[in-house]
């Protein structure tokens, strides 16, 4: 009943999947860059979905990344993510024709000032957008096959979880093209590889990283063979995620993302005060009675 659910087969579903899905479909629709589905009960699919230019991140598909993991972060139908590229490969990074026509919008002004307004707040949108796959309470799993250059660089890294196919390659381009990165590698990567010396070597030459590589220093954490074995594999991880209580996992992750910025003192304080209600959900009761009494693991309620 959940197998990929798009919104033609919605218009033509009965109503029992309707039922289910009517939550999905009332806030799902409108995505012009984004193929979004529920092919699993609780789990979403996101396909960056620009084919024809290899998933160059446009204006548009990057407000669109911004505002569908907002919803997703919202929607108690939804327990985990996996993050994919339709097409050819992952994603060709900035879209390199409208980096052109921001140029073109900046050379409208003559004055400095004006022109930095635009930039700065042209930038900061876009990182918020990106940033909306961390602030996203439910698990983000990003599924990369072939390319992931540049800007696609930072919107993985803003997942939870990485894992490509043996055909994958990453790149942080952005010096090659004569800038500095500035959404979310510079910062992400080091914590996510733990290697500084390495982190400097990719982003000063702009070398591209192998999966074996990517693997070894842990860029990801599962290889497989093909782009199918690698989406069927992210979606049973995504699975596995979502069959646990939803009050656990979202409180890991928002653990976890708040662990990397803060001292462990923090880190302590923030889950002690979490806990002081979270505690007391019937998740907690439920399963650990369950494992108490050896029982089938309990189905939890919408979060
Ligand atoms: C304000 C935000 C700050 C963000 C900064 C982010 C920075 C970055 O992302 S730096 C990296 C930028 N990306 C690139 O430099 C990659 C450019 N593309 C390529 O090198 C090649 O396309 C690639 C090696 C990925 C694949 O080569 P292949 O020969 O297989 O395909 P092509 O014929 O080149 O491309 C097919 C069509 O896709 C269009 N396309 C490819 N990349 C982009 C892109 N980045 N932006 C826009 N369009 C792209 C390409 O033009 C072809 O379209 P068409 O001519 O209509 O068939």
């Amino acid at each position: 009943m959940f197998s990929s659910i798009t919104l033609r087969q919605l218009k033509n579903s009965p109503i029992s999947t309707l039922k289910h899905t009517r939550n999905f479909a009332s806030t799902m629709e409108g995505f012009k860059e984004l193929n979004v589905t529920m092919p699993k009960p609780f789990v979403y699919k996101v396909e960056l979905n620009r084919p024809k230019k290899l998933n160059a991140l446009n204006r548009a598909i990057w407000f669109e990344i911004g505002k569908c993991f907002d919803i997703l972060a919202t929607k108690d139908d939804c327990r985990s993510i996996v993050l994919t590229g339709a097409g050819k490969i992952f994603s060709a990074g900035i879209d390199l024709p409208d980096m052109i026509a921001l140029g073109g919008k900046l050379a409208e002004h003559e004055d400095v000032a004006r022109k930095c307004k635009i930039l700065e707040q042209t930038l900061k949108d876009y990182q918020d957008h990106f940033t909306a796959l961390e602030r996203c309470p439910k698990p983000v799993i990003a599924a990369v096959h072939s390319a992931c250059i540049g800007g696609a660089l930072d919107l993985i890294l803003a997942a939870d979880i990485r894992m490509c196919s043996s055909d994958a390659w990453f790149q942080v381009k952005e010096a090659e093209i004569g800038m500095a990165a500035d959404m979310g590698t510079l910062q992400r990567l080091p914590r996510a590889i733990g290697n500084q010396s390495l982190v400097n070597e990719l982003c000063l030459t702009s070398r591209k990283i192998e999966p074996t590589e990517a693997k070894d220093c842990g860029l990801v954490s599962k290889v497989f063979d093909t782009r199918d074995s690698l989406v069927a594999g992210a979606l049973e991880m995504a699975e596995q995620i979502a069959s646990k209580s939803p009050v656990a996992v979202q409180l890991t992750k928002r653990t976890l993302v708040h662990a990397r910025n803060n001292s462990t003192q923090t880190g302590l304080d923030f889950i002690r005060y979490w806990n002081m209600a979270m505690l007391q959900s019937e998740d907690f009761i439920n399963a650990a009675m369950a494992q108490a009494t050896k029982s089938p693991p309990p189905a939890f309620a919408k979060l």
